[in-house]
């Protein structure tokens, strides 16, 4: 039987790439229950194949962060602080110009990070129906935390698309900041976690007691109580997948080094903007230039009247 089933496997390419696309989804099966479990949230070391990594960061070193730091480089804009959670926080639009192999491997159906989303999001790394796609993909952009102090309070991020909310992906360009991502989850009333840091995955977040790793006195007592939090200092190449609306999440504020990363979002197929998110979605439309400043002004001015979103959880898409 089984020399019947290999035979006819060799013979047909369609049934090979159906057997590949299996055993690539199933590489990903842990992460995208953790993904479920946690609702919404999973981080993933090495996110995209070193050679395409390498090829990304030389081009955004040649182009969007071409000076040797960031404070000089008239790309990169102060992300307003009155308007945004993230605080002293620069950034700037990449243009599929500015790398032309990051546009790629957002789009790459063979191990880009939009295949990685597919695969830990939606169960299926072929793009067909009911998978996220890269036709109204998010510009990503690159955002650099350098100055004393830059980070961002909790905040979950703004659902601009229905009625399936995007995708964001924050991948880690360089860190050698003392910066740490975190999320919280609220703790189950019977005050078992929602959430385990060892299903075995080596890619599941578990940087230990965040009592040992931390550095400066914060109160952690209530909130360990009430939440389960997660820490990562995230490494280069790793990639945070969040779906908007979902986990709140916050970076802790620098005070030594740098961390530069590059965030962006993917919609999931016959999903559309929700209509008063139009302005904020327009800013993010990959090589747009001129028009996403003037967006961008839009976007500010929205988010200075709205203030909080409803149901008093901060929501932001910075
Ligand atoms: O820098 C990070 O790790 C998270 C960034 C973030 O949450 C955001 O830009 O909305
Ligand atoms: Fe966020």
């Amino acid at each position: 039987m089984s020399a019947a089933s290999s035979s006819s496997s060799d013979r047909c390419p369609r049934r090979r790439e159906d057997d590949d696309r299996h055993r690539w989804e199933a590489r990903y099966s842990s992460l995208r229950r953790q993904y479920a479990r946690d609702g919404g949230v999973v981080y993933r070391k090495s996110a995209l194949a070193p050679d395409v990594f390498e090829a990304v960061s030389n081009e955004l070193r040649s182009s969007v962060m071409s000076t040797t730091t960031a404070k000089s480089n008239s790309r990169m804009t102060d992300e307003g602080t009155s308007t945004s959670f993230a605080t002293l926080r620069i950034g700037a639009r990449v243009s599929r110009e500015d790398s032309p192999t990051l546009y790629d491997a957002i789009g790459r159906e063979g191990g880009g990070l939009l295949r990685l989303v597919n695969a830990v999001v939606a169960g299926r790394s072929d793009g067909e129906d009911g998978s996220y796609h890269n036709s109204m993909v998010l510009a990503p952009d690159v955002r650099v935390y350098e100055k004393i102090g830059a980070g961002m309070g909790w905040h979950v991020d703004d659902v601009l698309y229905r009625p399936e909310a995007q995708v964001e992906v924050v991948l880690t360009l360089e860190n050698t900041s003392d910066c740490s991502t975190m999320w919280r989850t609220p703790r189950r009333c019977d005050g078992r976690s929602s959430s385990s840091s060892s299903s075995g995955d080596e890619s599941v977040v578990d940087d230990g007691p965040l009592e040992r790793r931390r550095r400066r006195p914060i109160r952690w007592s209530e909130e360990l109580r009430e939440y389960d939090v997660r820490s990562v200092e995230t490494t280069p190449n790793s990639a945070l997948i969040l779906r908007a609306g979902g986990v709140e999440h916050k970076v802790t504020p620098l005070t030594s080094g740098r961390r530069t990363i590059l965030k962006m979002a993917f919609v999931r197929q016959g999903s559309a903007l929700v209509e008063d998110m139009a302005v904020h979605a327009s800013h993010h439309r990959p090589d747009d230039g001129k028009k996403g400043k003037d967006a961008a002004r839009g976007s500010k001015r929205r988010r200075r009247r709205s203030g909080k979103s409803a149901g008093g959880s901060r929501a932001s898409r910075d």
